[in-house]
């Protein structure tokens, strides 16, 4: 309810190309409003400026007002089709050193021919659109919302429709170098941007990443503990890179759900503009407050006059309070559930850092998947199975919770003798059908039936049929 309405779709198929331009360092204005606008503009100017910098790169540039337009990429009117090919490259290759980023493999003149434009969703400041690239490769496409809630508060205050422009677009800037400078398994990944002119203003700003889906909390609650452990563990590896990322450690400010989408099963984190990295200073532990709407910590003042690890700690909290609860430990193999309580109390409490959280998840992930965690059961089967050796059972389903499948029951297993102990305490299980198919732990997938009446050959699995009850 709170997110403002889509954009209009694109015009006759054509990637959306919402106006604005970031980008030339805003120069000081007299006069209240303007006044105020420039000053945002600049801000927002240095802070892109910061990121970008390699840190070992010392003390901050003084930044010249009239310095060459930050990101003055290639814009539409000399557009891919219009010039030689070379020349177009070059001006993105000279325009991205400006970015500090490397030259971007696709661009204007990849979105000009993008194909099945779709919108996807939007936030404060942004719209998402898929869209498909080069006839093969599906994007998302991130542009400033005309709609959104950003700009229609700054036009409402400053009615400069082309500087609220910029103000918007340097947030999708900051994200653009963040997601270069952030390179991880779980941070998405830049594959270009495009700057373009548009009907009012010149320079409209579109990034293109990867293509992700939105994490939707109540369908992970329904999924498997598998992989909800797998979001929880790309969650921490994530925040163990981004504590000792290239440009310090790096905090996400805003930490919803909505700010992660789902590629190929893994988490991975798609709005960098709230992130920072700034380390609060202090005097006194007072000063390292943090609050949360549940609980509240103040973290120990450094002798440098630095809140220790606040941005490590801030990121863990919110892990925690948004994923782990919910996430680690409902329906976790029973072995598991010690050392899971262990971590969701630890870092419900903040008793660990990121480095020991990290160590603590891998080393179930090592439980999980070696079968160790199997070791304290006791595997003594109370029925007799018959292999069948390649034949499978087409139907006979049943639904089991939380399925792989959603019209039958498709659990994974380590070995055939969980499957077997998984058969064994479900009274409605007379076989069960062991596939070729993995899950991401390695883990065999099988489906478990209700009766074995009529078996088929199949040369890639194993049926198990019970004989004795
Ligand atoms: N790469 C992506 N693939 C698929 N969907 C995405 C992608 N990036 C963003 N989205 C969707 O689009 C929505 C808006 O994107 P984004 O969060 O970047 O915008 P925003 O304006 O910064 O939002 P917010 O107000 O949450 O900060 C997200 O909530 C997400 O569901």
């Amino acid at each position: 309810s709170e997110l403002p309405p889509p954009p209009p779709p694109p015009r006759d198929g054509a990637p959306p190309s919402p106006p604005g331009a970031p980008l030339e360092p805003p120069e000081e204005e007299g006069g209240g409003g303007r006044a105020a606008l420039a000053r945002q503009l600049r801000e927002r100017y240095e802070e892109v400026l910061r990121y970008r910098q390699p840190r070992a790169a010392g003390a901050r540039r003084a930044v010249r007002p009239r310095e060459r337009r930050l990101m003055d990429l290639a814009p539409a009117r000399t557009s891919a089709e219009q010039q030689p090919r070379g020349r177009a490259a070059a001006e993105r290759g000279r325009a991205s050193a400006e970015l500090g980023l490397e030259p971007p493999p696709l661009g204007c003149r990849e979105l000009r021919a993008a194909g099945g434009v779709q919108y996807l969703g939007s936030g404060y400041t942004k719209a998402v659109y898929k869209a498909v690239l080069n006839r093969s490769l599906a994007v998302a496409l991130k542009a400033v919302d005309f709609g959104g809630h950003d700009v229609a508060r700054c036009v409402r205050q400053f009615a400069a429709l082309a500087d609220c422009y910029r103000l918007a677009a340097y947030k999708i800037v900051k994200e653009m170098v963040l997601l270069q400078r952030l390179r991880h398994a779980n941070v998405l990944q830049l594959y270009g941007y495009c700057y373009q002119d548009s009907n009012d203003i010149p320079d409209t700003l579109t990034a293109i990443t990867e293509l992700g889906s939105p994490l939707e909390m109540i369908q992970l609650l329904q999924t498997s503990w598998e992989d909800r452990f797998r979001i929880c563990l790309s969650l921490v590896r994530l925040l163990h890179y981004l504590a000792h990322s290239p440009l310090g450690s790096v905090t996400l400010l805003d930490f919803r759900p909505r700010q992660f989408v789902i590629v190929d099963g893994e988490l991975k984190v798609t709005d960098l503009d709230d992130a920072s990295i700034e380390e609060s200073s202090c005097t006194s532990n007072s000063d390292c407050f943090m609050e949360f709407p549940a609980r509240n910590f103040t973290l120990p003042c450094s002798v440098e006059g630095r809140c220790q690890n606040m941005n490590e700690k801030r990121n863990l909290y919110n892990a925690y309070r948004f994923f782990f609860t919910y996430l680690l430990p409902h329906s976790a193999p029973p072995s598991l559930r010690p050392l899971l309580d262990k971590i969701v109390n630890a870092t419900g409490e903040l008793h660990w850092g990121i480095d020991e959280t990290a160590a603590q998840l891998e080393r179930v992930l090592n439980l999980y998947k070696s079968g160790e965690y199997l070791q304290n059961t006791t595997r003594i089967s109370k029925s007799e199975y018959r292999r069948v050796p390649e034949a499978f059972i087409p139907d006979e389903n049943y639904r089991c919770w939380p399925s792989y499948h959603h019209k039958g029951c498709l659990l994974s297993v380590f070995d055939v003798n969980e499957a077997i102990e998984i058969c064994d305490s479900y009274s409605q299980c007379k076989a069960f059908v062991l596939t070729n198919q993995t899950t991401w732990t390695g883990r065999q997938l099988v489906f478990f039936k209700a009766a074995s009446n009529h078996i088929m050959p199949d040369p890639d699995k194993i049926t198990y049929v019970k004989v004795t009850d």
